[in-house]
């Protein structure tokens, strides 16, 4: 005996499980290719999309977007294909990483402006629910130019949300901003992700990802270096082989005692101190001030030589 399902009522259509999902993607300009076959999905909550300048991040933010075509592989939204197709603008949001000039109007004239490009039916209404989400009420009827930076980017970020969007993208949301503007900022679009949004931000900053994400995509030179918890991306980074450059009060004896140290790889004597390699490094900075200490000598300087992010990275694309 076959059984029938009847349904009770009206079927939503199933949601995908992610609102966005790249598939094996490229996109190259001529010979330069700015996105190498990246295959991420991205779901509720915030994630970084981290990398170094010119790593690929704007091509692919804007290729979820829908304003740029894969050379090559799929980029879904909603399950639908973003390229060539206006109906992903009613699940996303772009708030792009160059500021356009609208500074002779007010943030709520601009807003209003984007809730009526979406033919939104009640666009009052909308501009209100998201100037009021952005805490912009009170200097919503001031002109744009005589808003502050983080103001301004508040601003737009209700442009982007006017038509209440699943998915918001923000290109290096924080360029810019002071501490307490970078705050701001942060708590809202934390408070966005808590309440079941899908954020992606993109930044060339670590620890802007570090207080933001739990989750993040690293992109280097087009490619996905590393994708994933936060926390294990950074363990990653630090267990990786460091170099130091150390003097102290006798260079000598303490490249003697440092040999002996199983966490150093290599000891450099030079005239301005010794260049030390070590194989992790937590295990040789709690070491050092030890080992010294043991020797009675006293260090001056310790310096990390090779702590520029895109060492960080090359070393993850390597790993
Ligand atoms: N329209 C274009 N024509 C040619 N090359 C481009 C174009 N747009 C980007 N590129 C190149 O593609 C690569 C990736 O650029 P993209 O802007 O996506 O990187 P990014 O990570 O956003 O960097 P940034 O933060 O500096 O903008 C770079 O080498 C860039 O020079």
């Amino acid at each position: 005996m076959s059984t029938v399902h009847v349904a009770s009522g009206p079927v939503a259509p199933p949601r995908p499980a992610a609102d966005i999902e790249l598939r094996g993607v490229s996109r190259w300009y001529g010979n330069v290719v700015a996105v190498n076959d990246v295959t991420m999905s991205l779901t509720a909550g915030v994630t970084g999309l981290l990398g170094p300048n010119g790593a690929g991040k704007t091509t692919l933010l804007h290729m979820m977007a829908g304003f740029l075509a894969p050379s090559r592989g799929e980029v879904l939204v909603a399950g639908a294909p973003a390229w060539r197709n206006p109906a992903v603008y009613r699940h996303l949001g772009l708030v792009s990483e160059r500021e356009a000039v609208h500074s002779f109007l007010t943030g709520w004239e601009f807003v209003l402006a984007s809730a009526r490009l979406h033919r939104l039916p009640q666009p009052e209404a909308a501009a209100r629910r998201a100037i009021d989400l952005v805490e912009m009420a009170d200097t919503q009827h001031r002109r744009i130019a005589t808003y502050s930076k983080g103001m301004r980017q508040r601003t737009r970020v209700a442009a982007a949300l006017v038509h209440d969007p699943q998915v918001l993208l923000l290109d290096e949301p924080f360029n810019g901003m002071d501490p307490r503007q970078r705050m701001h900022m942060m708590d809202l679009l934390h408070s966005m992700g808590a309440a079941g949004r899908t954020i992606l931000f993109s930044s060339h900053i670590l620890e802007e990802v570090e207080q933001l994400s739990g989750t993040v995509q690293v992109i280097v030179a087009g490619r996905l270096a590393a994708s994933g918890d936060y926390r294990r991306i950074r363990r990653l980074m630090t267990n990786r082989p460091h170099v130091f450059t150390v003097s102290s009060s006798d260079d000598r004896a303490l490249a003697v005692a440092l040999m002996a140290e199983a966490s150093v790889t290599g000891v450099e004597l030079e005239a301005a101190g010794l260049t030390v390699r070590a194989a992790d490094y937590g295990t040789f900075t709690r070491a050092l001030p030890k080992i010294a200490h043991a020797s009675g000598i006293r260090l001056r300087r310790v310096l990390p030589t090779d702590e520029s992010l895109e060492s960080v990275f090359s070393y993850l694309v390597a790993s």
